[in-house]
């Protein structure tokens, strides 16, 4: 039986209601576990409403903003939650961001501004959350990040995408070797096509999803529920010797070659 009563979930990357960090923090809430949730702050706060709004039901211990651009806010993140938490048993890492302009064309064309944003939020950031974690993982923890096929394959237009997705899934690796020791694990989650907020960003997402619901072998898309069990698991004591992995929840597409 799948139960996270008596863990706390520090949850990232929360947008609106087709997010996957949504998908994932509805079912860790379903298992029993305390929320404490993150929004990306903007001038007005309208993200924090969005967000305070939509996760109001799961009753969160705590909302609080994080640019995981600013070193400052990371730090007082979790500064902040050590404050109201005596531990962290589970991280979500579900963020990403690249320009438009490097979500689609001739991947030549991706500029070095352009790779280091998007190396920078993507990839960078979970070992600077992690880092911050650490210490409050007292008993071990989970971590899980959000991957996409894209950083392993050629997909038509994931471009500066793949290379960060690249660099993640290896972070995934040396940072589940760096932590296991103390018992924290980490692994990843390649999802399937999802249309949300970030995937709307990538040129003809309408295409792959529409070949991804052909030619998965379950011939249907993957949801944010189905993300989301697959992250509970990961979470939970189900999963203790699972770490330094990848995991496709994609209805199986990763095993087809054409
Ligand atoms: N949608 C898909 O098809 C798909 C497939 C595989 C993996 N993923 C990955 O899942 C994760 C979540 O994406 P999603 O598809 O749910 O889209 P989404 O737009 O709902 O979520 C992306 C999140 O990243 C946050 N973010 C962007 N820049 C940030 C920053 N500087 N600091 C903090 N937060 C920031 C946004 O606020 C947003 O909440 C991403 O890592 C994405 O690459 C998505």
């Amino acid at each position: 039986m799948l139960d996270l009563s008596g863990k706390t979930a520090l949850v990232t990357g929360i947008a609106n209601n087709r997010s996957i960090a949504w998908g994932i923090a509805q079912k860790l809430h379903q298992a029993g576990a305390k929320l404490g949730i993150t929004y990306l702050p903007d001038d007005r706060d309208r993200n924090k409403g969005k967000v305070a709004e939509l996760t109001e039901p799961l009753a969160p211990d705590f909302l609080l903003p994080c640019n995981v651009q600013d070193d400052a806010q990371v730090d007082d993140l979790f500064t902040a939650v050590a404050e109201k938490w005596e531990k962290i048993d589970i991280l979500v890492h579900c963020l990403a961001f690249a320009n438009k302009e490097d979500l689609s064309g001739s991947f030549t064309d991706i500029s070095r501004a352009g790779f280091q944003l998007a190396l920078d939020v993507s990839a960078y950031s979970l070992i600077h959350l992690c880092r911050a974690a650490r210490p409050l993982m007292k008993n071990g923890g989970s971590v899980i990040t959000l991957t996409y096929i894209g950083g392993v394959k050629v997909i038509p237009n994931y471009n500066v995408m793949g290379i960060a997705k690249a660099a993640l899934e290896m972070n995934v690796r040396y940072l589940a070797s760096d932590m296991g020791p103390d018992n924290i694990r980490v692994n990843g989650i390649s999802s399937g096509t999802i249309r949300t907020l970030a995937s709307s960003a990538i040129g003809d997402i309408h295409k792959m999803l529409h070949h991804y619901e052909e030619s998965s072998p379950l011939r249907r898309l993957v949801t944010t529920e189905d993300v989301g069990n697959a992250a509970a698991f990961l979470g939970s004591d189900l999963s203790s010797a699972i770490t330094g992995q990848i995991i496709y929840v994609d209805s199986g597409y990763e095993v087809m070659g054409v």
